[in-house]
């Protein structure tokens, strides 16, 4: 079952000269940046501690405005939207963080299904969606299971099926990978690329070089809130010749 999506034009994420500043003293977290992200692309956002990544992924989910500047999400300019339609693009937003969140007194299944719960679909629905996606990260036969029964790369495949069971358009994951070790890190990443593959367009925020030169995908680099880098087929730091 796939959700009716509206047609979008143009680029999936579009930031236009965002800046966003904080309360108080100081640099803003960004400053005038402008990124496109089209339909279907793996887009890396790297760049050291404090650099903006997470203020850039929350302005694409509309959980913080820009000062200056506009976001748009799906052609929509975000901060225009009304508040009541803000669930709904959420919806076509999973999103994905370092600490897995997952609600340690559901089961695996409960956790994923309670995605489509909180937006109102039918337990006819839920039923067929749920093993479906937990087929999709590897994980059918664990539905059953507590959060806490499982490793922390299994927690972080829970997490992601709850992201995609109600099959958005955009992927955000900010560090997937950054309590998982390198072996179990490549895992969640060809899951990702999986996941990519099939159509939906993945924003990640990460410090993980590792995965950044295997995946071998766009690297937008943030430093102090500005876009120092943009490269079609990126590695994390700067190839020294
Ligand atoms: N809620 C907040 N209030 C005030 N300043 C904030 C807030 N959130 C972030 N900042 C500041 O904005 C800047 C960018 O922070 P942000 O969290 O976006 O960076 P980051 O690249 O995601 O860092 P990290 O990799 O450590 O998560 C930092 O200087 C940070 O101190």
């Amino acid at each position: 079952m796939r959700v009716a999506r509206s047609r979008t034009v143009g680029p999936v994420i579009r930031f236009e000269k965002v800046t966003k500043s904080y309360p108080g003293p100081g640099k803003p977290a960004l400053s005038q940046v402008s990124i496109n992200v089209d339909k279907g692309e793996f887009v890396f956002l790297v760049g050291s501690s404090g650099s903006g990544k997470s203020t850039a992924l929350r302005l694409m989910l509309r959980e913080l405005r820009p000062t200056t500047g506009r976001v748009y999400v799906a052609g929509k300019e975000i901060n225009r939207l009304a508040t009541w339609k803000v669930p709904r693009l959420r919806r076509q937003i999973g999103t994905v963080f370092q600490d897995f969140r997952l609600l340690p007194t559901k089961t695996v299944s409960q956790n994923v299904a309670f995605a489509m719960q909180v937006t109102g679909r039918s337990g006819r629905d839920i039923r067929r969606a749920v093993p479906a996606t937990l087929e999709l990260v590897g994980l059918a036969d664990k539905g059953g299971r507590m959060p806490e029964e499982l490793s922390g790369g299994e927690q972080q495949r829970v997490a992601i099926a709850r992201a995609m069971v109600n099959d958005p358009m955009i992927l955000i994951a900010d560090e997937p990978t950054g309590n998982l070790d390198p072996t179990t890190s490549v895992g969640i990443m060809k899951l990702l690329d999986r996941i990519n593959q099939s159509g939906t367009t993945v924003v990640m925020a990460t410090h993980d070089n590792g995965v950044v030169d295997q995946m071998r995908k766009r690297v937008v680099e943030l430093d102090h809130g500005s876009v120092v880098r943009d490269e079609a087929t990126g590695v994390y730091g700067f190839q020294q010749h």
